[in-house]
């Protein structure tokens, strides 16, 4: 393609910026209608205060930013022939200095030789240390010539350079801008370049002079120079800064232009040229993987951290949580007899003899049961006990108690109202902890049933008559004294699976992000795509150890059950992890700043866990809320991987397959709102710079 001028047609253009308009909200616009021309083979100096909009302009060049109304044309065939240097360091600080090449290298399409003489020749060029030499060590300027280093590694058409001499010496400064001027010296490269010493543009072919989201003069530096009659560039750019301000009547460059902004109807066709390109590339792929690959050769306490962490989780979970309570304390105030419970060591506990005390029979059936007996001697101070919390109920057994339970035993409905009171045992219990409340009760009811079963055993009556008349069978599913951790296991591998990928995803696409590295791997190439596969991939890896972890903790060696298929209950874990991996790049992209990305990781987590059934049974929960947490990631998949551990269900049963399909729904959501944000944001620039 060979562009013209729209002022010179007669010269090749390597860059044509034509009427380009572009805000981020109505109120900030950074393009006002911009015109640019950047002939092939000259250095283009793009000057501006901070924050006129250079860097948007720039990243709307190199295919990265779109326009609202305008069109811009770039006499390149492909991403390769542009040399991108962001304006932060975008580096990975972790890497050596040839790892970082050998990555960007392989994007850009160069071979391992290229890759490698070029990485010679330019290290000694920019006097930079060492190949092994780690990104992170270096100084602020060899950071800088780095990152240069990489937009000249291979060789481009076009070099668009956002402040390549910040921090770098006036020696190194004079060189790059020799180098510069050495490429285009051919007629066959072009540099624009933006720098905030506007004298050092001196030496550019072009000057544009960007203000108010236009470009105010576009000419050589001499011709400015000459026209405004001044001997530095640095007075030219006020002569014209104060010619603008007087024609445009205000001095406030941030005036609301919303009214002669485009509207819908009067928008051009926008041409963004260099668009990602839609397909995978292998070398691409592998360039990344093997990038993921050093991140976390680099990073072993990162790693570290994301393999133990559902280790510790899970056996923290096994152990603290589900286990009956031990060591309950439990008032008894026994005015059968005298001297108290110790008396009771002088009756045998078997027996039937019905003149020993019934009560001592009673109490040491229960002080098996996880329960300390202490004793009181009347109700008022046992009471006293249990509201200062040093017992959790008390347990009254009144005078006479043997003989009125013997006289309801024997003589059934002619027993008088008086034994009828006396043989009932009083409990007063302390119910504000719901679950040792209820565990205590189920302990003194069964321990009740225990005792007069086996008083009757050894009298000889027949004991299913002190029995309640309810046989429970072996239970279908599970067994008939069913634990708390059985019921959670399945909730909780899910909930861990869904947030360990989805931490770990917006802390690398989150980091890189902000890092603008991966704004920089897009410009050289990379796609979307590309970049959430070869995530995926590596994640899968850590998300399978992760699981194998996981599954060892809570089925092997805390023995919850796991009676369904092994490898049906693993595909329904990973596309648990996947929707959560997938659910972590909607929040990264969403999010400009790791802090927003926390509060929207804790802001799901507890509403996701409550509202999912894994707290407490959906079938307990108000029908609104009911009627809404069906659909939510973890709901189904965990009542599906319930049915497979717990139940052996096949996937066929509609449990199983209706978690799947939440899952692999969920994951359509997630990444269609990724791409939709990709695209509504205009780039994936954090916005706080
Ligand atoms: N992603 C974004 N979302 C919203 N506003 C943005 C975004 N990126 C930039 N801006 C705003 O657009 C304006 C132009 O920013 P830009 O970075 O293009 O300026 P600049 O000329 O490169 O500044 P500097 O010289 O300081 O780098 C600024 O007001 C900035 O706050």
């Amino acid at each position: 393609m060979n562009l013209t001028s729209r002022g010179d047609p007669a010269r090749d253009m390597m860059v044509v910026v034509d009427k380009a308009y572009k805000r981020y909200t109505p109120y900030s616009v950074v393009l006002r209608g911009l015109n640019m021309n950047v002939p092939t083979g000259t250095i283009y100096g793009l000057l501006g205060p901070s924050g006129c909009g250079k860097t948007t302009l720039l990243s709307c060049i190199v295919g990265r930013g779109s326009l609202d109304s305008g069109n811009i044309s770039v006499n390149v065939k492909s991403k390769r022939s542009i040399g991108y240097m962001p304006q932060e360091l975008a580096l990975y600080t972790e890497f050596s200095i040839r790892e970082t090449t050998l990555y960007y290298g392989r994007i850009f399409g160069l071979s391992f030789e290229q890759i490698h003489s070029r990485t010679k020749e330019l290290l000694t060029f920019l006097d930079l240390p060492s190949e092994d030499s780690i990104v992170g060590k270096l100084s602020g300027g060899q950071g800088r010539r780095l990152s240069l280093m990489i937009a000249l590694l291979h060789d481009p058409k076009l070099l668009i350079l956002d402040e390549p001499t910040v921090g770098v010496d006036p020696v190194l400064s004079a060189s790059i801008w020799q180098h510069l001027l050495t490429i285009c010296a051919t007629g066959k490269k072009t540099v624009i370049i933006t720098t905030h010493y506007i004298e050092e543009a001196r030496q550019a072919h072009t000057i544009g002079l960007m203000r108010g989201g236009t470009l105010l003069a576009e000419e050589s530096p001499n011709q400015l120079m000459a026209r405004y009659n001044c001997n530095n560039l640095e007075q030219a750019f006020l002569e014209l800064s104060k010619k603008q301000s007087i024609a445009s009547g205000t001095q406030d460059e941030t005036v609301d232009v919303t009214e002669s902004y485009p509207s819908p109807e009067d928008k051009k066709t926008v041409v963004t040229p260099l668009q990602s390109t839609k397909y995978i590339s292998k070398a691409r792929i592998t360039a990344q993987l093997v990038k993921n690959y050093y991140w976390m050769k680099r990073n072993k306490p990162i790693m570290c951290f994301l393999l133990l962490l559902p280790l510790v989780q899970c056996f923290l979970f096994c152990t603290c949580i589900g286990r009956d309570p031990r060591g309950l304390k439990l008032a008894v105030v026994n005015h059968e007899f005298e001297g108290g419970l110790n008396r009771c060591m002088q009756y045998p506990s078997r027996g039937c003899n019905l003149s020993y005390p019934l009560s001592c029979r009673y109490v040491e059936n229960i002080r098996k049961k996880t329960i300390v007996i202490t004793e009181f001697p009347d109700i008022a101070s046992a009471k006293e006990a249990v509201r200062h919390n040093r017992a959790w109920g008390l347990i009254y057994f009144a005078q006479n108690y043997t003989e009125a339970l013997i006289e309801r035993i024997s003589e059934k409905d002619k027993a008088s109202k008086m034994a009828m009171e006396l043989s009932d045992v009083h409990i007063y219990q302390d119910m504000s902890n719901q679950y040792i409340g209820n565990l205590m009760r189920r302990d003194l009811l069964m321990g009740y049933v225990d005792f007069l079963q086996d008083l009757f055993r050894d009298c000889g009556w027949p004991p299913q008559v002190a029995d309640i008349p309810i046989l429970m069978e072996p239970a279908i599913y599970g067994n008939n004294n069913p634990s708390f951790v059985h019921f959670t296991a399945p909730a909780i591998i899910s909930l861990f699976e869904f947030y360990l990928p989805m931490i770990f995803t917006v802390g690398a696409i989150l980091m890189e992000k902000m890092a603008g590295l991966l704004e920089r791997s897009l410009v050289a190439g990379i796609t979307i795509p590309e970049v959430i596969l070869s995530h995926i991939v590596v994640q899968l890896v850590v998300l399978v150890i992760q699981t194998a972890i996981m599954m060892f903790v809570l089925f092997v060696l805390f023995d919850n059950p796991l009676i369904g298929s092994i490898p049906w209950s693993l595909t329904l874990l990973l596309s648990i992890g996947l929707a959560g991996m997938c659910y972590g790049f909607m929040v990264a992209i969403l999010c400009d700043t790791d802090t927003a990305a926390t509060f929207m990781g804790l802001g799901t987590f507890f509403p996701l866990a409550m509202l999912s059934g894994m707290i407490w049974p959906l079938e307990g929960m108000h029908w609104i809320l009911r009627s809404v947490g069906w659909a939510l990631p973890l709901t189904l998949p965990t009542e599906a991987f319930r049915g497979i551990s717990a139940r052996n269900w096949p996937v066929t049963h509609p449990t199983v397959y209706k978690g799947f399909l939440s899952s692999l729904g969920w994951i359509g959501f997630f990444l269609l709102m990724t791409y939709s944000s990709v695209k509504l944001k205009k780039g994936l620039r954090a916005k706080s710079k």
